[in-house]
């Protein structure tokens, strides 16, 4: 039998057994049929067929060093060199139009404009795939070596994708973005490191 779609078959190494892996993304009941049209123009409204893209250039590490502000937790880390401005992985998970106020694996993928205002997000609480456990920066180094930024696959869906920054990425290097000021002050710890540090400000 074929495998089913969005089977936990390729999880990477360390992959928590409380979280799906996906492969691909998942659409949530929320998203509208004319939104989706938007997101998978190619599609009618079905899923995207899987893209067999080779394995992203990364590894999920659990981070025993204490002087982390995510120590106890996990982070991305690049197995190669990286080339400036490249294409690291897609941040997948699960597309959806509903609030999801309580995840902090929620990104926002796009707003429509007027009248509707639908707002587009892809929440990786729960399913997800390694982008999921990319760290901000803040109180780890002085500024992100990567960013998030949207883009189309080949098939014409639009993803929100992992880029590398203006520099290289060292073999080793963990990756790490800004999440941005909203997404902090939102969880009370503006301009300061969840253990209460102080740590430069970068992002908009
Ligand atoms: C998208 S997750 C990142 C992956 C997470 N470390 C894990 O193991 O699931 C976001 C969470 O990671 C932690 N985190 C990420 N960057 C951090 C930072 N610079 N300082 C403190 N905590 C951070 C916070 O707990 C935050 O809610």
């Amino acid at each position: 039998m074929p495998p089913k779609p969005h089977s936990n078959s390729k999880r990477p190494p360390r992959w928590p057994d409380h979280l799906q892996y996906l492969s691909e993304p998942r659409y949530h009941s929320s998203v509208p049929s004319a939104v989706r049209a938007i997101i998978c123009p190619h599609s009618a409204g079905h899923a995207q067929p899987p893209v067999h893209a080779h394995k992203p250039p990364v590894a999920i590490q659990f981070i025993s060093d204490p002087s982390h502000p995510a120590h106890g937790q996990f982070g991305l880390f690049a197995t190669k060199k990286m080339p400036p401005r490249t294409l690291i992985l897609d941040y997948i998970g699960e597309v959806h139009c509903d609030d999801r106020p309580d995840s902090d694996y929620d990104l926002s993928l796009f707003r429509t404009g007027t009248p509707d205002h639908v707002s587009v997000g892809v929440d990786a609480q729960h399913a997800g795939n390694e982008a999921r456990f990319i760290n901000d920066y803040r109180g780890v180094k002085a500024k992100p070596n990567a960013l998030f930024q949207e883009r189309r696959t080949e098939g014409g869906e639009l993803r929100m994708s992992v880029w590398s920054g203006s520099e290289a990425i060292k073999k080793g290097d963990e990756l790490l973005v800004s999440y941005g000021k909203s997404w902090w002050r939102a969880r009370h710890v503006e301009d300061h490191g969840l253990d209460g540090r102080h740590v430069q400000e970068h992002s908009k």
